[in-house]
């Protein structure tokens, strides 16, 4: 069965239509990317997935259940911007975080949660970093910590918003890494990612979006200047450095 399925989506911002009868279904086990232009949609795909944006019309299916039944299958990575920082609250709190779903909201956390939580950090080489407030950790620590709370979930199936934006190349490596051990895990991770030139490496599947889906499928075939062209619009000097992209590659 598809760990998702998306269903002629549609989602309007104040009537403005940002997406437009979405429809596509990923395979289980892949690396996917999520490409499109600035405004494209990608993030409010995500969030019309997760329920965090209402659709106006269409349906999401996880595992072939609407997301409401799935929920503790999917873990999700937001966009690092769109967060508040200064929230006074420690590196192993955000990971516990993820737990909640295990553990249930009014319950402390057990001492095997707390170990866990702390595996997942060991895992993205921020353990040392458990007790410092968030606000006073950089921008690429950040992420790593977000990464460990995707994974104190324990999800099936992975949503993550720009993993990759303001990270050293250290840390992308790392990041690349973890999304590699998940799916030898089986599991299935969705990607929001900007940089064209790394997808053909990174994913093996894309989807092509700019408010509407433009092409879905394994990177070999769907990644083309010609899939390229109609996701990007005749935006002529980008188009040659992807021409450029595509052709070395
Ligand atoms: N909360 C909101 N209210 C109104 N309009 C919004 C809201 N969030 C996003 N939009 C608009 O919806 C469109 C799609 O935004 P979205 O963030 O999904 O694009 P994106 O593909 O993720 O872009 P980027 O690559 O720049 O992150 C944009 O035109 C954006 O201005």
């Amino acid at each position: 069965m598809n760990p998702v399925t998306v269903e002629n989506v549609t989602v309007a911002y104040h009537s403005k239509p940002v997406l437009q009868e979405v429809s596509f279904s990923v395979p289980e086990g892949k690396l996917i990317g999520i490409i499109g232009p600035n405004g494209a949609g990608k993030s409010t795909l995500i969030k019309a997935v997760l329920g965090l944006v209402p659709r106006a019309s269409g349906d999401v299916y996880i595992y072939g259940k609407p997301y409401k039944q799935q929920r503790k299958l999917v873990g999700y990575v937001p966009q690092r911007g769109s967060v508040d920082w200064d929230f006074p609250t420690n590196a192993l709190d955000v990971v516990l975080m993820g737990r909640y779903g295990h553990i249930g909201w009014f319950k402390r956390p057990s001492k095997k949660d707390v170990e866990f939580a702390m595996s997942c950090l060991e895992k993205v080489g921020m353990k040392e970093y458990a007790n410092r407030q968030i606000s006073q950790l950089s921008g690429g620590q950040q992420q790593r910590v977000f990464l460990a709370r995707a994974l104190a979930q324990d999800a099936t199936v992975y949503f993550m918003d720009e993993p990759f934006v303001g990270v050293d190349a250290a840390t992308e490596k790392a990041i690349i890494s973890l999304l590699n051990e998940l799916k030898a895990q089986g599991k299935t991770v969705l990607v929001v990612h900007h940089d064209l030139q790394t997808v053909k490496e990174y994913f093996d599947w894309v989807l092509l979006l700019n408010m509407r889906k433009i092409a879905i499928g394994p990177t070999e075939e769907t990644f083309t200047l010609e899939n390229l062209q109609k996701t990007y619009g005749g935006r002529l000097t980008f188009l040659h450095q992807q021409h450029a992209i595509v052709n070395q590659q």
